[in-house]
């Protein structure tokens, strides 16, 4: 059977932060700010795997009090939300993102994001697409005030009931 999930996550942009995107260190004036590393598109598609498996969200497997998860790296995080996933017998059909930044250009980075988050859920770098879009300088994306991402996953059980 298939399960779908989606995810949405926002993250301030600060000045004296690493701009972690998708995995990736991406060269930039600002970084996003968090308990973690704010990694906004890693988080958006952990939510969607947590969501299409039916287990709440991230804030509440890594609650953002907890000592253990500041500045954490949110590749491991991703990690363990996917074990969960396989652990119920799941694989990636797809999963399609789009971050939504208005600076820096993102294009770039985006061949690497999709190796990272394909070699992070276990599948070929073709079940995963990357976008980036800006909002034409309109509300806080625009205003360079912070980063959003989205991300919808489909996965794939091989056994029987939901
Ligand atoms: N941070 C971003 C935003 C957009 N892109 C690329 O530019 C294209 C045009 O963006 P619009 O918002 O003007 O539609 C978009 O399709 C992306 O390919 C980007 O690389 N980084
Ligand atoms: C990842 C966690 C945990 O470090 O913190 P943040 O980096 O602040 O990220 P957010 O997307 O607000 O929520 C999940 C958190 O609990």
């Amino acid at each position: 059977m298939y399960r779908i999930g989606q995810g949405f996550d926002v993250h301030r942009l600060a000045e004296g932060r690493k701009l972690i995107v998708g995995g990736v260190t991406i060269p930039h004036s600002h970084g996003l700010l968090g308990h973690s590393d704010a990694d906004v598109l890693l988080h958006a598609i952990a939510d969607a795997v947590l969501g299409a498996i039916g287990r709440g969200d991230i804030g509440i497997h890594f609650p953002d009090n907890d000592p253990k998860w500041k500045d954490a790296d949110s590749s491991r995080l991703l990690g363990q939300v996917w074990e969960m996933a396989k652990q119920e017998g799941y694989r990636l059909v797809n999963c399609d993102c789009t971050v939504i930044a208005q600076q820096p250009k993102l294009a770039p980075y985006i061949p690497e994001m999709k190796e990272r988050i394909a070699k992070l859920l276990e599948a070929e770098p073709d079940r995963v697409n990357v976008k980036a879009t800006t909002t034409e300088r309109l509300g806080f994306p625009g205003r360079e005030e912070g980063i959003a991402a989205l991300a919808a996953v489909l996965l794939e059980n091989g056994g029987g009931s939901p």
